[in-house]
Parts: structure tokens; C-alpha cells; sequence
């Protein structure tokens, strides 16, 4: 009773990201609104209202399944809209519900929890205000030219090949309400995250006028000033520690990706390809997707990024939603800039910056490549050219496989089944760093999360006290140590709504042999705890996690009457960045545990929000509160909240980029006792090989895909192009 019309899958439909045409009909119906007082194409100043980012409004789950499940309506096409009233007498941050698509004629304000308001200077930063940033690191830099330019041999003011760059820090200040950030200048070159100059600035930007912008404090070689006026006057006194950086040598590559040194063995001859000697065997429909047993919806919010709904596996829903939800990095260092940066990535558009995916290095040439629209930060709907892939993976390790020897130097029989997967995958390259987002659908019912991180490390200037926070990867440059950390909502379905949790653990019993009274045996045994309440399944970080983590429907049974069971299993190494409840770890309370489990609410869509980078002392959405009332978890509809992460103390090897081999985490939703046998029975790239008449010279090769497989990868020439916007 589903059907395909040309644009998608008639389902799938009510989660797929608006279209540019959608995004321009709400665009056209708010600035129509007068008493929104919207200035119209890109905004000049801060000091006015406009539009930050319209996306789509997710249906409330329950009008959602009733649809999905044919018992009711397609809910009503809806989109979310940011502005940002920076023209207001006391600026603020508005969010609308705008509907119904495609021709809106409704609008009315998105409630947070407790109703909070939207503080001005807890809004994402914007290209405006960066333009704004950068004007005004020319004002300051100005005076002080000669310093930087002695300094390292490139300015900031009145460059032409030697100029600086800047990266700011966040979050912006030291408590709510405040907008100052650190920043620090770089030398403007290839890979400039790795060229800090020993020279960074705290600049108040918190007034909507650039004009009453100040400097706050300026840090140089080690050494504070109150202003820059006081740096200089210092400096050219000769009263100060003065620094001079090594003459940057173009032919120096350290930071660059061009090749250098040489292998042992090294051939300049393409490496091993994935081919579809056949087809695909895969069916993407819009947002819709089919592979073996399964079948997904996707989207990629602007915040967060990827995000999967109503994943089924052989016609039975496994999940409603898996989704990132928030990615930070934590950062420990010597500088100000280094020590103040604790980045929340949402907040910096993280969903959006999914650029164009380089085929045959991103994914495999031959996958599918998908556009992405994002309204954010723009006056008109942005493509992101293929910036979303999905293929089919050979995992080059069997699925299953036996060698039946006959222990005479024969074999009754090898039977074996190549394990493929399908793969859904964004990137995110919040300014550094690149995380690589992967879905993983494996035949046999098995679904990975899986992120890498690569890119530029966040470096800062090497201080001899630098060194406890990290390792020197260059001349003055540290490279410093930093905990990434993950957040993924899970809100697993397991036949049906109504689940429970228990955790599984290994016990030892000592108990008296049966067959040898006088011996005692000591051997595993099962240990269950039912989890009641949602404080009994949130696991904070330092404690051990228990290994099986079981979701379960109590009312459904397989074959063998075992509970129908999904399991969270982590590949993970995260641990808590700060101490409860410490200033800043408020915004990222869901840190505090790997796992916790909740009771599903309409109002707890997501564990974190666009406003928490710039202010994490008074969260706008605290996932902690999701656990305050402590409801009871039992036979209810439940949602896993999940974090995985690493500690990252970089080192030579992460220059020029930190490589992904060993740089992946994330966690497997694994069926236990969910079927009655393994799923993957049904696929038919299994062979089996038997003696012939149990002559071992001749063999039956029982098979269900041809025998000869095809040849070839890609005839056309590698082609890329970047740019993602037009104008
Ligand atoms: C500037 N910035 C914000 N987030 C990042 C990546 C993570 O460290 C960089
Ligand atoms: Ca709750
Ligand atoms: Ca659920
Ligand atoms: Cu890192």
C-alpha cells in the first residue's frame, strides 16, 4: 500500500528536507509579514531582522506513524523558521512554525521548553558578522602592523601575499548574555590551522554596532596586555618578551597535503576500486531507500546533520528515528584562545557544511550522489552539489563462512556468503576538522552509526608550559589535547512502540560439580536487571557501562519465546569532559552519560540546539531535564540517547590531517533474539562448494548469482568543483 510517485516515496515523503521552492514560498510568505519587519535580500547590518534559516518541521511522531502506519492523514507540510530581530529595541531570536506547505498561510512561535526566550547573543555567528569581525580586526591590527609583521612576516592590514587569517573561539565569554571571543591569528596559507603566530585577542562583539566593539584583552608570546595601544607602547619600549617566527619558506609543504618522501614499495597506478560489475542493488527514491530487508527515510538537518526515520527491516519498523544530534570538542592548552575553546558544533551550522563529495575518495565513484538544499544564513536556498552519497560496500570479510574439514585432508563441504553493506554518508567540515557521518546497513539486521574524524587539528602557539597540554608538531605549533565527543538519538521501535530496557551482564557462580560433589565449578552465568525508571538506565561516564544493552517488546516473543530484542553495542573510548553541572558543561549535559534511556515527548525532539555553543551556561534545551521527572520506562515508548567519542592528544602523525584509521567511534544496533534465525538467510550471494560424489578431484558449486562476474570501474576522468554558492 505504498506506491512511488515521480519525486519520492509517497511515505518517506513527510520527512524530506523542504525543496528550494518551499524554502522561497515560506521565505516569500514571512517577509510579507509586516509586524516581522524583515529586511529583505542580505542584511547590512546586525542591528536588523532577518531571516537566519528555514528548514523542515518534523510531524509529531504519533500524527507521523499514524500516517506511516495507514490509519491516518499525511500531516500537514510544515517548516521551521530562525529569525533573528537584531532591530529590535532589545535584540532577541525568534523560531516559527510556518504552514502549511507548499502555500503557506500560517505562522505562529516555536516553544522551547518553559517557554524560554531566545537571548540575542546566544545566536550562531553569520557571514555578516565575520565580515564585521574582520573589519574590525583591520582597525586593531593596524596599530599594531609592525609587531605582526616582525613578528612572523605577514600582516593583517595592507597585505597583499603575506596576510593573516583569523580562527575564533568559543563559547563566546564566561557566562549568559555575554558575546566575546577569543581569537587567533594564523598565517594565511595552505593548512593555516597549523600556523598560529603567537598573537591572540579578546574582542567584545556583543552590540549590534561594530562601533562600540572593544578589545578586551590582547595576548602575545606568552605575555597579557589590556589593550592593543598598551602591547604596542610595551613593544616598541623593548619592555616585552618580542618573538621572531622563522621566514615562512614556500617550499616548506609541512602543512599541505602534497606528497613528500618516499615508500618502500610505491606505484603511481590506481588502487583497488568498488565495482557494480551488475547493478545496483540498492533503490533510492527521493529520500526513500531499499536494501535487502531494509528500508529507510532520510534528511540532513542544518544543525546537525543526517537524520534516518521510519527504518524497517523485512516490512517492520526496527527504528523511527537515528540521528546526530551534537558533536563537540573540548579542548585543554596554555593560550586564552586554547584554553576557552570548547567547541559545540550544531551551533556552527554543522549540518550544512557538507560540501561536495570528491568521487572515488569521499564514496566509490560508482555511488549515488545526491544534492543537498540548506536556507541558512543566506537570502536565497543554497545546493550543496552531491553532498550526500549512498552505496553498497563489499566488506571484504565474510558475512559467514565454514570449511567443513574431514579431518583426512578433505572437506564435506565450504559454504560462504560475502558480506555487503549499504552505506548512507554526509561530511561535516565544521571549519578544521572533518567528520565523515556513515550509516551502516548490514544483511543480516544489523544497522552501524559510524563517524570519522579527519581534517586540520585546532593548534594553537607552542608556550614551554604548552607541552603539558599536548605535543609540538612543528616549530612553535602545538597541537593540542582535546576530547570529541558525539550525540545520537535513538529511538528504537522494536516490534512495535511499547518497549523496555534491561541490561545483560556475565556472572560467576561457584556451585558444587554434579558429576563430582567433591569439586567445586566455577562458570558463567546470566545476570538481568530490569532498568524501571529513567534514572536507572542513565549510565554516567567512570562507571563501567554493561556490555549487553537490550531493548526489548515484553509482549512479543520469537520462535524460541525470548523477548524480540535490538541491542546497543558501543565502539567507543568517550569519557566525561568536565564536572557536573561546571559552567559550560550545563549546555552539554547529555555528555554526562554513554547511555541514558527516556521516555518518548513530543517536546523533547533534541538534546541540543543551535544556541548552546554561545551559550552553554544557560542552555536553551538541557538534556538533563528530559530525566527530571524520572518516568517510569517500562512497556513504554522509549528513546536511546547516545554518546560515543574519543580523547585526542594529537601528534607528529596528525600533520598535515588527522588520519581516519583508528579515528572512527560510534555504536551497532544489533537484533538478539529479534528474528528467529540470522536475517541474511534470503540473500542469495551465498555459495557452497561440495565434493562431487565424494570424488575430491571434481566439485558442485551450488550458487545463485552468475557464475562470471563483470569487468570495469569508470571510464571519465576525475572532476570536482567546489564552489556551492552561485553569486
Ligand atoms: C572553529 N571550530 C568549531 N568547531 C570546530 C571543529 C572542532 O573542533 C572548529
Ligand atoms: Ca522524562
Ligand atoms: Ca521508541
Ligand atoms: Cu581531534
Amino acid at each position: 500500500n505504498c506506491y512511488f510517485s515521480s519525486k519520492g516515496h509517497h511515505k518517506a515523503s513527510v520527512f524530506a528536507d523542504l525543496s528550494p521552492e518551499e524554502m522561497l514560498s515560506v521565505q516569500n510568505f514571512l517577509m510579507e509579514q509586516e509586524n516581522l519587519k524583515l529586511v529583505s535580500g542580505r542584511p547590512k547590518s546586525l542591528g536588523q531582522n532577518t531571516i537566519f534559516m528555514i528548514e523542515l518541521h518534523v510531524p509529531k511522531k504519533r500524527h507521523a506513524l499514524s500516517f506511516l502506519n495507514n490509519k491516518g492523514f499525511k500531516p500537514h507540510r510544515e517548516a521551521r523558521a530562525v529569525i533573528f530581530f537584531g532591530g529590535e529595541s532589545k535584540p532577541f531570536v525568534g523560531e516559527y512554525i510556518v504552514g502549511p506547505l507548499p502555500y503557506p498561510y500560517y505562522y505562529h512561535p516555536y516553544n522551547f521548553k518553559g517557554n524560554r526566550t531566545i537571548k540575542f547573543e546566544s545566536r550562531p555567528m553569520t557571514a555578516l558578522e565575520y565580515k564585521k569581525v574582520h573589519l574590525k580586526l583591520l582597525e586593531i591590527t593596524k596599530k599594531a602592523h609592525h609587531i605582526l609583521k616582525e613578528t612572523s612576516g605577514f600582516s593583517y592590514d595592507n597585505c597583499t601575499e603575506h596576510c593573516l587569517t583569523f580562527t575564533d573561539t568559543a563559547p563566546r565569554g564566561l557566562q549568559s548574555g555575554e558575546r566575546r571571543s577569543w581569537i587567533l591569528l594564523q598565517r594565511f596559507v595552505e593548512g593555516y590551522f597549523l600556523h598560529p603566530i603567537g598573537f591572540e585577542l579578546l574582542l567584545n562583539h556583543r552590540s549590534t554596532n561594530p562601533n562600540h566593539w572593544t578589545v578586551e584583552k590582547v595576548w602575545y608570546n606568552g605575555q597579557y596586555f589590556d589593550s592593543v595601544e598598551e602591547l604596542v607602547e610595551k613593544y616598541d619600549r623593548n619592555e616585552i618578551k618580542k618573538l621572531r617566527l622563522p621566514e615562512y619558506k614556500k617550499e616548506d609543504p609541512f602543512s599541505t597535503f602534497i606528497p613528500r618522501g618516499k615508500f618502500k614499495t610505491t606505484t603511481e597506478i590506481h588502487g583497488t576500486k568498488v565495482h557494480e560489475p551488475e547493478g545496483k542493488r540498492y533503490k533510492v527514491q527521493g529520500n526513500y531507500v531499499e536494501y535487502t530487508g531494509w528500508s529507510f527515510a532520510f534528511r540532513v538537518r542544518s544543525s546537525s546533520g543526517l537524520q534516518l526515520f521510519d527504518i524497517q527491516f523485512n516490512n517492520e519498523r526496527i527504528a523511527y528515528e537515528v540521528s546526530i544530534q551534537e558533536a563537540i570538542a573540548f579542548y585543554g592548552g596554555n593560550t586564552p584562545a586554547a584554553m576557552q575553546t570548547k567547541f559545540i558544533d550544531a551551533s556552527w551550522g554543522m549540518g550544512t557544511e557538507n560540501y561536495e563529495l570528491a568521487k572515488g575518495i569521499d564514496c566509490p565513484e560508482v555511488a549515488t550522489y545526491l544534492d543537498i538544499y540548506h536556507f541558512y544564513d543566506t537570502d536565497k536556498p543554497v545546493r550543496y552539489k552531491n553532498a550526500l552519497c549512498i552505496f553498497e560496500q563489499p566488506s571484504t570479510v565474510p558475512l559467514r563462512r565454514h570449511f567443513n574439514s574431514d579431518f583426512k585432508g578433505g572437506y564435506n563441504f565450504y559454504a560462504g556468503l560475502e558480506n555487503h553493506a549499504l552505506v548512507i554518508r554526509t561530511t561535516s567540515t565544521v571549519y578544521n576538522y572533518d567528520y565523515i557521518w556513515d550509516f551502516i546497513f548490514y544483511q543480516n539486521g544489523v544497522l552501524e552509526a559510524k563517524v570519522h574524524a579527519t581534517g586540520y587539528i585546532h593548534s594553537t602557539f607552542l608556550t614551554p608550559e604548552g607541552l603539558q597540554y599536548g605535543n609540538k608538531v612543528y616549530d612553535y605549533v602545538l597541537g593540542n589535547m582535546h576530547t570529541h565527543l558525539i550525540h545520537y538519538k535513538v529511538d528504537l521501535d522494536i516490534a512495535g512502540t511499547q518497549n523496555s530496557f534491561e541490561t545483560i551482564q556475565m556472572k560467576l557462580e561457584n556451585i558444587t560439580n554434579p558429576w563430582s560433589p567433591s569439586h567445586a565449578l566455577i562458570q558463567p552465568r546470566l545476570q538481568r536487571t530490569s532498568h524501571l525508571r529513567e534514572r536507572d538506565a542513565a549510565f554516567a561516564f567512570g562507571k563501567p557501562l554493561p556490555k549487553y544493552l537490550m531493548f526489548y517488546n515484553p509482549k512479543k516473543h520469537n520462535i524460541w519465546s525470548h523477548n524480540r530484542s535490538y541491542r546497543i553495542q558501543f565502539n567507543s573510548h568517550g569519557d566525561r569532559v568536565l564536572p557536573k553541572d561546571w559552567k559550560e558543561e550545563k549546555g552539554i549535559s547529555w555528555a554526562r552519560y554513554p547511555l541514558a534511556v527516556t521516555r518518548y515527548k513530543d517536546n523533547e525532539v533534541t538534546s541540543s540546539s543551535l544556541y548552546t555553543q554561545n551559550d552553554p551556561w544557560e542552555p536553551l534545551v538541557s538534556f538533563e531535564s528530559f530525566l527530571h521527572n524520572n518516568e517510569k520506562i517500562v512497556n513504554e515508548d522509549l528513546v536511546a540517547w547516545v554518546t560515543v567519542g574519543f580523547l585526542h592528544i594529537p601528534h607528529a602523525e596528525d600533520i598535515p590531517n588527522t588520519a581516519t584509521p583508528g579515528n572512527a567511534v560510534g555504536f551497532f544496533l544489533r537484533p538478539f533474539n529479534y528474528f528467529d534465525e540470522d536475517p541474511s538467510l534470503p540473500s542469495k550471494s551465498v555459495v557452497i562448494v561440495r565434493p562431487k560424489n565424494k570424488d575430491i578431484s571434481k566439485v558442485e558449486i551450488e550458487r545463485w548469482t552468475p557464475d562470471v562476474i563483470g569487468e570495469c570501474v569508470s571510464k571519465t576522468p576525475f572532476h570536482y568543483n567546489g564552489t556551492y554558492r552561485a553569486d
